[in-house]
């Protein structure tokens, strides 16, 4: 059923046929539209080959930083998607950028501590920055102030920034070592994305922002978040890729990252779908405090089961 006044649900062939023609580009999400830890989503591939075989440019835009782009063209690889590194953005790219564009750290000099995972640490490889922190065994070791290597030799004074993202190892010595950068007024504080929490399959999980917020409060600070919703993403996006932004589209699972990202971005269209974080419930609620999107759909899959 279509709502007159509000999100459109796709739930029919014309609905879906009329959503695909008024976009040229797809920008999606991932955790959440795409797969859901290593469980692809239903349709998938035949709804991306469906858009490309139609003409459509596809992008994937994720707040997941995980992984670099590299680490994520292999990962389409393993589900038999043709995706080139170069469609891919990410939370930790954007957040390099960030470091690299905005505040104007240099490479070969200025460090950065890594307080998140390796798709961090090599997107600022490529871009000639040296990071620490991250996957660095000794910070597994449970924290001890008398022993951690990290207090006895002292801060290393080059590092210019902490960049924080989801953490899947996050432990005391990573907090505590993170927020001892953080009390130092010259060090920048970046988050990668503001994601309170993260889409698994059959689970909900905490996201990179509960983990972010975690030594915020500690150090009593704010930090940048550089992933979905901040426009400088898509700036970078439209830019690199040259795009129309009233013809593209953006498909993703989460009103206050996604949807913002779109709507505030100005981009033509936004998709919600209903296998990530969200609720039909949410999506319609006109109360809510996230802009709503214009259209809405169980799974992205439905795009193609509803046209074939
Ligand atoms: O906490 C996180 O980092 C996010 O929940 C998650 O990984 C977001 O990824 P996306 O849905 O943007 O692909
Ligand atoms: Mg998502």
């Amino acid at each position: 059923m279509t709502q007159s006044n509000g999100p459109i649900k796709v739930d029919s062939k014309a609905v879906s046929q009329q959503l695909l023609d008024q976009y040229d580009t797809f920008l999606f999400d991932c955790d959440g539209v795409l797969w859901l830890g290593t469980h692809l989503l239903p349709h998938i591939k035949e709804t991306l080959n469906l858009l490309l075989t139609q003409g459509k440019k596809l992008y994937f835009v994720t707040n997941n930083s995980t992984k670099s782009r590299a680490a994520y063209a292999k990962k389409f690889a393993s589900f038999g998607i043709d995706v080139t590194e170069d469609q891919i953005f990410t939370s930790g790219y954007a957040s390099a950028l960030y470091v690299r564009d905005t505040l104007k750290l240099v490479p070969g000099t200025d460090k950065i501590w890594v307080f998140g995972e390796e798709g961090i640490v090599d997107e600022l490889k490529l871009m000639g920055y040296e990071s620490l922190g991250c996957n660095d065994p000794r910070l597994n070791e449970p924290f001890d102030i008398a022993t951690s290597p990290f207090i006895a030799q002292g801060l290393d004074p080059a590092v210019k920034a902490v960049i924080a993202g989801l953490d899947t190892k996050v432990n005391y010595h990573r907090l505590a070592i993170t927020l001892q950068y953080l009390q130092q007024p010259d060090v920048k504080f970046v988050a990668t994305n503001i994601d309170s929490t993260y889409p698994n399959k059959g689970h909900i999980l905490p996201g990179a922002g509960s983990m972010i917020n975690c030594v915020a409060f500690a150090a009593g600070r704010e930090p940048a978040a550089c992933g979905k919703p901040n426009p400088n993403m898509l700036n970078a996006i439209v830019t690199a890729k040259q795009l129309n932004r009233s013809t593209c589209c953006m498909v993703g699972d989460r009103l206050n990252t996604d949807i913002r990202f779109g709507v505030e971005g100005k981009l033509g269209g936004t998709l919600l779908v209903l296998t990530g974080i969200e609720t039909e419930e949410n999506a319609l609620d006109v109360s809510s405090d996230h802009p709503l999107p214009k259209y809405y759909a169980d799974k992205l899959g439905d795009l193609y089961e509803l046209l074939n």
